[in-house]
């Protein structure tokens, strides 16, 4: 193959129970992930040297992404090439889509799409146990990146095990203009929190729901321990979710570290309208979207 496209999903958490401070920087975490249908694209083009591209659409602006040299996708490649001992060649184009710095985990979905999209471009045949685990180098997010669906996530948030999900939910997601640093909101949840439990909340009312497939139950299940750390960096998160419920939406959260907050709607309809009525009440940008979604997955390629 001489070019090919690769597809990543946003994630959101719909259960995010961390625990304390590891000794090694981290937290436990129980989540369930879903990923939504809001995408990155990764193309990747036999070359004789190493190049990275992208483009960026205004509303996430090109200054928020780190350029090339400083990208997840530089270290994706660097990572895969070493793995398999061959030169890290290829011109790699990023599409973005995903909000930014958001909790949506763009980046870690730019990194999954190009180990996928290399691993192909280099004829490598990477096993899927390698893949994730060169993932997880990358970061805690990116193995659910490859994966997609509905799955549970432990270590770190890491280790990725698929939960059965026959639902469509439908979710109205809103970005906010400034991006919150992940590493911060977890510092700011570690002092607000200083007796968090060792052991992370568990979703088991949450993985019920899902196997109901009860979108009010789901509603009420809806779980995330960094949600009031984020709400104390960004106290407009917390209107904004006031707002959002206001207007009629299920349940509204916030994705992951924040910012970007998502609200659970009971039909394609309903989102479709909520996104409506926040757009006209002055946010520059709403986004509907389902769930769940493949993971990483080649969509052309020639
Ligand atoms: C907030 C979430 O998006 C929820 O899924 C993730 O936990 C963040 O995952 P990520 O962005 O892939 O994070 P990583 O790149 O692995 O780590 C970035 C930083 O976030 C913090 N971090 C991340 C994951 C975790 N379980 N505990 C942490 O404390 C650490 O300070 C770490 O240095
Ligand atoms: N291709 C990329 N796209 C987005 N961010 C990138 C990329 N490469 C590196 N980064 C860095 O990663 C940081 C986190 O960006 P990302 O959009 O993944 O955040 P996030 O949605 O909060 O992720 P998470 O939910 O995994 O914490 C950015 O602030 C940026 O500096």
């Amino acid at each position: 193959m001489d070019e090919l496209t690769v597809r990543a999903p946003a994630k959101i958490n719909l259960h995010l129970g961390v625990g304390a401070l590891r000794e090694d920087g981290y937290h436990p975490l129980v989540t369930v992930y879903q990923a939504v249908g809001l995408y990155d694209d990764v193309t990747a083009r036999a070359a004789d040297g190493w190049s990275l591209g992208m483009t960026v659409p205004d509303w996430i602006g090109a200054d928020a992404v780190p350029p090339a040299g400083e990208n997840i996708v530089d270290r994706a490649a660097d990572l895969l090439a070493a793995h398999h001992g061959v030169a890290r060649i290829g011109a790699v184009h990023i599409a973005k889509d995903i909000p930014m710095a958001g909790g949506m985990a763009g980046g870690s979905a730019d990194a999954a799409a190009a180990l996928v999209a290399l691993d192909r471009l280099w004829g490598l045949d990477t096993t899927d146990d390698d893949l994730l685990a060169l993932a997880a180098q990358l970061g805690s997010d990116v193995p659910f990146a490859l994966v997609g669906g509905t799955a549970l996530g432990t270590g770190r948030g890491e280790l990725v095990t698929p939960v059965d999900d026959r639902g469509t939910w439908w979710w109205v997601v809103v970005p906010s203009e400034v991006g919150l640093s992940t590493p911060e909101v977890y510092r700011h949840f570690d002092k607000m929190f200083p007796d968090a439990p060792s052991e992370p909340v568990p979703a088991d009312a949450l993985l019920q729901a899902i196997a109901d497939g009860d979108a009010w139950a789901l509603a009420d299940a809806l779980h995330n321990d960094l949600e009031a750390a984020a709400i104390d960096l960004r106290p407009e998160l917390g209107k904004l979710i006031e707002q959002g419920e206001g207007a009629g939406a299920l349940r509204g959260i916030v994705s992951g570290s924040g910012p970007t907050c998502v609200f659970l709607c009971g039909s394609a309809d309903h989102a479709r309208d909520l996104a409506a009525t926040l757009s006209n009440a002055g946010h520059p940008v709403v986004l509907a979207a389902n769930g769940p979604v493949a993971g990483s997955h080649l969509v052309s390629y020639a």
